[in-house]
């Protein structure tokens, strides 16, 4: 039978693609056919990574050599992985990964390579840190970087091959690190209840050490006031970031892959501004009212929007730790975001 365009297979990538992220693959789907399916293989792919990491029932020498060995499968036609734990949520993506294969086995070389050259840094990285605990602020930067800094590096060549974007994409590192580094301090520092809990350490000690003496007091001290303190140095630290992310938007030339940055970005602003301060960042799971998301997706349709959008978080932020002189990172914040919005 003649191959129909869109195959069984590509319909079935979208299908988990819905299920790993509403809101987020109807972004995806309406990314320029150029780049569509080797954007949606890419994050399939990612996710069938990030769900063996994750998976705290894989025996760790085993994982240890899954994360390491991952990328070659991405060339093994037939390729699935029926171990994982039945309470991880993408478990069913593994189960049939040989649908993901077969669909990424039909993108452009250059993506195929870019797509499995990332996912070999990924699995290497994850590996590392499989028995390496994130002392340093550097140790946080490097695991940021191979779970997350990794993605926009190989995002920002996908951009380039696809002739969407110029060739500066190539050699925008840092910022396209950058880009990942802030998405995946906003999870970090919003998910820290939950990691906790599920007994995972994202936060580095060398800040949590200053404010308590276990990093389980984060979640579990009666002396609240340190515990914000630590969180207030966490969101701190990623104000370092919002200049390069701001410079990698301004960068970007097609409507739809602006989109497709832009969303998370915002979202993840808004989600530090929520968490700033915020004692609740310590007993719950704290996420954007569905409304304010709805707005930022509605709004980050352009790089001025996006600006106001940041501004207008920014604001809120200075706002909020104002009521709290007290915090060992008052000054820094307060100048921190004053530097920021005087810049944009
Ligand atoms: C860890 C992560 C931040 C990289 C995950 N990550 C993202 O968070 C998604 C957003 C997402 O998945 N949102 C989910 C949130 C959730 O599931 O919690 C939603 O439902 O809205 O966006 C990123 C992402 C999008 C656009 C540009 C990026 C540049 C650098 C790094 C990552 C970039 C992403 C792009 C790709 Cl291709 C793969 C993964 C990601």
């Amino acid at each position: 039978n003649i191959k129909m365009k869109s195959s069984g297979e590509l319909k079935k990538c979208y299908q988990f693609l819905e299920s790993t992220s509403r809101s987020f693959a109807t972004v995806i789907q309406e990314i320029h056919p150029k780049l569509r399916n080797a954007i949606c293989i890419y994050y399939l792919v990612l996710r069938g990574l990030d769900t063996i990491e994750d998976d705290m029932g894989i025996n760790i020498n085993y994982k240890r050599s899954l994360l390491l060995d991952f990328h070659t499968h991405l060339y093994e036609i037939g390729w699935s992985f029926e171990e994982s734990s039945p309470e991880e949520k993408d478990a069913p993506l593994l189960m049939e990964f040989h649908v993901v294969i077969e669909e990424f086995l039909k993108l452009d070389r250059a993506y195929q390579d870019t797509i499995s050259d990332i996912t070999k840094q990924m699995g290497e990285g994850m590996a590392k840190y499989l028995d390496k605990r994130i002392n340093t602020v550097e140790d946080w930067n490097e695991y940021c970087h191979y779970v997350a800094g990794l993605v926009g590096i190989g995002l920002s060549k996908l951009f380039y091959y696809s002739g969407l974007e110029d060739k500066s994409f190539l050699d925008s590192e840092k910022i396209s690190n950058s880009m990942g580094l802030y998405l995946q301090k906003a999870n970090i520092i919003r998910d820290v209840n939950e990691d906790l809990l599920d007994d995972r350490r994202f936060w580095p000690t060398e800040i949590w050490s200053k404010h308590v003496n276990y990093i389980r007091d984060i979640i579990l001290s009666k002396q609240s006031d340190k515990s914000v303190h630590c969180l207030n140095e966490m969101c701190l630290n990623t104000f370092d970031h919002v200049p390069d992310v701001i410079e990698y938007l301004s960068m970007i030339r097609d409507p739809s892959v602006f989109n497709f940055c832009a969303i998370p970005q915002t979202m993840a602003i808004a989600t530090i501004s929520a968490c700033l301060n915020n004692e609740l960042v310590l007993k719950e799971n704290v996420k954007i009212r569905k409304g304010e998301a709805i707005r930022i997706m509605y709004e980050a349709n352009n790089f001025n929007n996006c600006l106001k959008i940041f501004v207008r978080y920014l604001d809120t932020m200075k706002a909020k730790i104002s009521k709290s002189p007290e915090d060992p990172s008052y000054k820094l914040l307060i100048n921190k975001i004053s530097t920021l919005r005087t810049n944009i």
